[in-house]
């Protein structure tokens, strides 16, 4: 991926060749401006590579899109400020066609039960702490049932806590459906607790260095971090990320 520059183009992503396997979780690790957002943007085709192409099941980004198949949870949740939670999360059942508003909304009740955000239908963005307004992001990114979950740093905004908490949420979210989930973040340890691969980027221009298979993922025991598996996971990952 090439974007034009001052002048001249600048080489954002080079030789990027990636394989997700259906229903995993997979994160993208690297250091910042190393194209990890340009990587998700071109596979969710809200951007066209320079060159290459991506395929998904078969079937092009386009085309996966167009069935509505991708689901997209951003740092900030962007939601609508004059609209409801529940109204946040019936909006884009609305605008895919669903006539009845009785059923949307069912459906926007269910999703925010699953967040756990029952009793908070009726709250505007402005009245929720930050973890909930990205409780609701991930309910309206569910909506329309995707089969596949970008997440750019969704939890990026959090203080440890709730980003714990969030963490059990998705995993819970992942487990009870069939979802691939690709998921860029900053922290190794997130990754690490959330992944079954992790992708290491390196800069400039972004390239791949390394698909790393995380050996215990989701073990909610703290004491994982003590393990020998978790320290050396931990300086694998931090060496591949400083290697020039
Ligand atoms: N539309 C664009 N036009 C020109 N350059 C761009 C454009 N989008 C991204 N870039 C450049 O591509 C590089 C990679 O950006 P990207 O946002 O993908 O990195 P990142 O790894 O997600 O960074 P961060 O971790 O800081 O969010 C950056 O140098 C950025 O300036």
């Amino acid at each position: 991926m090439s974007f034009p520059g001052n002048g001249r183009q600048v080489d954002v992503l080079e030789d990027i060749s990636l394989t997700i396997p259906r229903d995993q979780f997979v994160s993208v690790v690297g250091r910042s401006g190393c194209g990890k957002s340009t990587l998700l943007r071109i596979i969710s085709n809200l951007i066209a590579p320079s060159r290459g192409n991506v395929r998904i099941n078969g079937m092009s980004s386009e085309d996966y899109q167009r069935r509505r198949k991708f689901g997209f949870v951003f740092q900030e949740a962007c939601l609508f400020p004059w609209k409801t939670a529940l109204q946040n999360v019936e909006l884009p059942l609305e605008i895919m066609g669903m006539k009845s508003t009785s059923k949307r909304r069912e459906r926007a009740r269910e999703l925010l039960g699953l967040v756990r955000l029952d009793g908070f239908e009726d709250h505007y963005p402005a009245q929720l702490s930050g973890g909930m307004r990205q409780r609701v992001a991930i309910a309206r990114a569910l909506s329309y049932e995707p089969e596949f979950l970008l997440m750019d740093e969704p939890f990026g905004a959090l203080d440890d806590f709730t980003r714990r908490e969030m963490h059990d949420e998705l995993i819970n979210i992942w487990k009870s459906r069939s979802l691939t989930v690709l998921f860029v973040t900053h922290s190794l340890s997130e990754a690490l607790y959330l992944s079954d691969q992790i992708v290491v980027m390196a800069p400039r221009p972004g390239r791949i260095r390394a698909v790393v298979p995380v050996i215990e993922p989701r073990v909610a025991d703290p004491a994982i971090r003590a393990s020998a598996n978790y320290a050396r996971q931990i300086q694998q990952l931090e060496t591949l990320l400083h290697e020039q």
